[in-house]
């Protein structure tokens, strides 16, 4: 399978467990990989028939900003829900990277793999 991807897709937002977190912007950077068939799209010349990368980064970038919440799982759950739902990918890999959470770490996050069912 093909992969329409994008990596380190900078969002400003607020996010975290603890108060001091609730009251500030951090910076979290998103990895994504959609797998698509991109041959229709090859062939064709045809932004219509593919995944446009564009429109992807401002959905995650919407999403990751319509409301404060704790973990980075949440976020990662929820932008590979809407990937899978409003996007033509079998499957998606979501990894969101915190890099200002821990001082001796050059960044944390996680990473997950989701498929439609
Ligand atoms: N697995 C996770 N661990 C932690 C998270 C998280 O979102 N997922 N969050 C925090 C705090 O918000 C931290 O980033 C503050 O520096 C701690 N651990």
């Amino acid at each position: 399978m093909d992969i329409v991807f994008i990596k380190q897709l900078a969002v400003d937002t607020v996010i975290g467990v603890y108060a001091w977190e609730k009251t500030i912007q951090q910076r979290l950077f998103f990895d994504l990989e959609l797998c698509t068939d991109i041959r229709a799209a090859a062939n064709a010349d045809d932004i219509r028939q593919t995944l446009d990368y564009a429109v992807v980064c401002e959905r995650v970038t919407a999403l990751v900003q319509s409301g404060p919440v704790e973990l980075i799982e949440t976020l990662a759950e929820r932008i590979a829900a809407m990937l899978l739902a409003d996007f033509v990918t079998t499957q998606v890999m979501v990894q969101v990277d915190k890099p200002g959470a821990v001082a001796a770490a050059t960044t944390v996050g996680v990473r997950i793999v989701r498929s439609r069912h």
